[in-house]
């Protein structure tokens, strides 16, 4: 369970009342997730019970919050099924409790689908390409803080704890992702506000007798401006993939690539970059478990990701690149 401050029926009340949502009747700790705190709330307010999520934010300062939650508000006001933070009298959507920035928002309904077939990966990839043209028009801006500038300050820091091929595979894909970042493909590629952490773990389907149905979307405290294909290889790199052998399935990525390009082709450049964006995704979540793993913060109960899938999806990526096939090509 990912609670790294314990949060009392007092002030989780406090909070209730100051949002104007009724009475605690319930708070319970959630297992899962490892960057923040998080609980399930219930309140009850004239006679009607409704069910939240309070976070606690453990890493991200008040400057950078807004951006995640008014990008959620965006989001939620456009139809996407995200988070809607809630705010107080005066509208405000960051609130601190236990002296911590904090966000109470609405919790979604349905459950995470750790064994996705086709039919799941088609309605993530539609809905990733509403979510990017959705949020074309956001008018805030922060760059995805887990991008590039990061992965260059954390590689020293975690090669130490590396063995010479690891350390070696580490240094040569990031020099590879500079000198990919540096180049005019990369530099055509459609940019926005991108979630940049959709995992199987951070989506929600309503499983009916009709078929699977996309719930909701959240987490979304990993966002910031970054390419629409980075976002996508994201996804790609965990939802269409064996997890045992980090390697690819392709009726599983197919189905993604062909509904995000029903709603949104892809450019010329996206096309050229797809293998070297799955590189990239592949990269960037090794790096951010690696750290994880080898200067772990306190947690009540936390259960660190394995920093070796990535290291596998990683080769497995640069040994097998996978090329976008077929749909149209739209030139910018
Ligand atoms: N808005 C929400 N609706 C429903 N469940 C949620 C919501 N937000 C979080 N959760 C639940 O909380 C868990 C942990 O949340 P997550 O955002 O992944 O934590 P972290 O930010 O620490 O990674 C999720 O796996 C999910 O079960
Ligand atoms: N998805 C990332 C870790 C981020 O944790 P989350 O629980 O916020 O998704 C990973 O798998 O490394």
């Amino acid at each position: 369970m990912a609670v790294f401050t314990e949060v009392s029926a007092d002030e989780a009340g406090h909070l209730l009342r100051e949002l104007r949502l009724g009475e605690l009747r319930e708070l319970r700790g959630i297992q899962g997730g490892i960057e923040n705190t998080n609980y399930f709330v219930t309140s009850e307010r004239d006679g009607q019970r409704r069910e939240w999520v309070l976070t606690l934010f453990e890493r991200l300062t008040p400057e950078q919050l807004p951006f995640y939650l008014y990008l959620m508000k965006h989001l939620a006001r456009r139809g996407l099924p995200v988070p809607d933070p809630q705010g107080d009298a005066r509208g405000d959507v960051l609130h601190t409790v236990c002296g911590k920035p904090a966000a109470l928002v609405d919790r979604l309904p349905g459950h995470s689908e750790l064994a996705p077939t086709a039919t799941h990966c088609a309605q993530l990839g539609d809905m990733l390409a509403r979510l990017h043209l959705a949020a074309q028009d956001f008018e805030r801006q922060q760059p995805n803080l887990r991008g590039l500038a990061w992965w260059n300050e954390t590689v020293p820091v975690v090669l130490p704890y590396l063995e010479p091929a690891q350390a070696a595979l580490l240094r040569s894909e990031l020099a590879y992702q500079n000198h990919v970042a540096a180049g005019s493909a990369y530099a055509a590629l459609p940019k926005g506000p991108v979630h940049a952490d959709l995992f199987r773990d951070n989506v929600l389907f309503d499983a009916s007798s009709a078929g699977p149905t996309l719930t909701g979307l959240f987490d979304f405290y990993f966002a910031g401006v970054d390419t629409w294909l980075f976002d996508l290889a994201v996804c790609l790199n965990d939802w269409c993939i064996d997890l045992d052998t980090g390697r690819h399935d392709e009726p599983r990525a197919q189905a993604l690539l062909h509904a995000y390009q029903a709603r949104r082709p892809f450019t010329a450049a996206e096309r050229a970059l797809l293998p070297a964006m799955l590189r990239a995704g592949a990269l960037r979540f090794w790096i951010s478990r690696l750290w994880d793993f080898h200067l772990p913060r306190e947690a009540s109960l936390l259960k660190p990701h394995d920093p070796g899938h990535f290291e596998r999806v990683l080769r497995e990526r640069v040994e097998h690149p996978l090329r976008a096939d077929a749909p149209p090509t739209r030139v910018n």
